[in-house]
């Protein structure tokens, strides 16, 4: 458990390249993993989620080999070809691992144990669970559906059409993916649009999936069975890492940072609309496509932020920013309002009473309600905390950890992370960035 206390920073300068896309890497492992033949991955994020994903999809009976010059290559063995894993597969801290792989499993003839960590262990299943019941696939979990749990497939499994009853793209994908090895159409009905890094990547493995509309909802349909062709995936910057710095280049003065090759998808780029929104200067440089995404570089500029209230429509596309956001908000002038933010608190750990507490903490004014947090901000004044510096738990969540660091270099006594250890699951080099962009 590696505590590091963050404190006042001099200004974030230069040029850095946060790395590649989580939900893109783990995706590109799975859809590699299912092409029959070699597929090559470069950009691919190396964190703990990722490599759980790796590790799972190798006991399935892909070949999975990271190259030298960081290039990874897939043997895949076909949809409808996966072994059946002779261990229980340990999932970690990974939501999207665990859901998506749950999808793929569904439609194959065999059964497999998912395990994880404490705080995904605490996490909602019944979300996957009750679609993938109604294709065939049978379930014994925990009470309330958490893991441990073990899923016996059904082949084969009854194509559906699933109306999401919570704006999830893990659940979105656990249903196409189940879809792939099931004969016929299944459906996703998506009321509230979400990332959409699946539909992307199934069709560029060359997927027959069709996206339209249905009573004015997105729907997205898949052919099983399907056969997928090996592709050479480059994986653009995550833009939930980015935000990061993002944050910290706003709130620290004098600061002028380039975030080179930052994925720009809509579906993933609320928080640069919100920070704007607050008067953050985000400039994109040389935009472009880089593998079928939407890539650009950001100049990011200090900034003297004012509160706002962020459109609850906007929380699709910046779900997991949001810890980041109310750092900043922390910092603005005046007050900032977020509402319909229920789903944080099911990820690592409960998003919207974890940072109530540790800004509080900190020095923030902040009032939690059901579904959003109300910051009253300083108007860029350093947060004042305790005297010594304040000590904020990170309950095995990597973003609460980089957050709390963020909001240490605008703190006057320094904020203490208790447990740093959770931020190599989507950011290893974080604090190696964090040093090299605050010298
Ligand atoms: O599909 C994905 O890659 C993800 C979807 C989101 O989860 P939900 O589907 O639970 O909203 C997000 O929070 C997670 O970090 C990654
Ligand atoms: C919620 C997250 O991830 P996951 O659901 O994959 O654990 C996240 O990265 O913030």
């Amino acid at each position: 458990m590696p505590a590091h206390t963050f404190h006042t920073s001099g200004p974030l300068t230069g040029t850095i390249r946060v790395p590649g896309d989580k939900s893109i890497s783990h995706r590109a492992l799975m859809f590699a993993s299912l092409a029959v033949g070699e597929s090559t991955i470069d950009g691919l994020l190396e964190g703990e989620d990722v490599l759980a994903t790796a590790s799972a999809m190798r006991q399935l009976g892909a070949g999975i080999e990271r190259g030298d010059s960081g290039t990874w290559r897939v043997h895949g063995v076909g949809a409808g070809s996966l072994l059946e894993p002779r261990q229980a597969l340990n999932m970690g801290n990974s939501g999207t691992s665990t859901r998506l792989l749950m999808g793929l499993l569904a439609s194959q003839g065999f059964s497999a144990t998912f395990t994880g960590d404490a705080s995904l262990s605490g996490r909602p299943m019944n979300r996957v669970i009750e679609p993938l019941s109604q294709m065939g696939a049978n379930f014994e979990a925990s009470s309330g559906g958490t893991l441990p749990l073990t899923l016996r497939g059904a082949l084969p499994a009854t194509p559906i059409t699933y109306r999401l009853p919570v704006a999830s793209a893990q659940v979105k994908s656990a249903v196409l993916l189940a879809g792939l090895n099931t004969p016929g159409i299944t459906s996703v009905i998506e009321p509230i649009a979400t990332r959409d890094h699946t539909e992307r990547m199934l069709a560029g493995f060359g997927a027959h999936i069709e996206i339209g509309k249905q009573d004015g909802e997105r729907l997205i349909s898949i052919h099983g069975e399907a056969d997928l062709t090996p592709q050479c995936v480059v994986v653009p910057g995550d833009p939930s890492s980015a935000a990061f710095f993002i944050v910290a280049a706003l709130i620290v003065p004098g600061s002028d940072i380039i975030i080179e090759n930052v994925g720009m998808n809509t579906t993933r780029a609320g928080i640069v609309h919100a920070l704007r929104q607050m008067g953050g200067s985000i400039d994109e440089l040389n935009p472009r496509d880089v593998g079928g995404e939407s890539v650009a570089d950001l100049q990011v500029r200090h900034s003297a932020l004012t509160g706002a209230d962020i459109d609850p429509a906007l929380a699709p596309s910046m779900i997991d920013e949001f810890p980041a956001l109310f750092v900043a908000a922390s910092l603005a002038q005046g007050t900032t309002r977020t509402s319909g933010l229920e789903e944080l608190r099911v990820k690592e750990s409960d998003r919207l009473s974890v940072m109530a507490e540790a800004l509080t903490l900190a020095g923030a004014r902040v009032e939690e309600h059901d579904d959003g947090l109300t910051i009253h901000g300083t108007g860029g004044d350093p947060l004042t905390g305790t005297p010594e510096s304040t000590s904020v738990e990170t309950n095995l969540d990597h973003r609460i950890a980089m957050s709390m660091a963020v909001a240490g270099l605008a703190s006057r006594s320094g904020v203490r992370v208790d447990d740093t250890a959770p931020i190599a699951t989507s950011f290893p080099t974080f604090m190696d960035l964090l040093a090299g962009a605050t010298q």
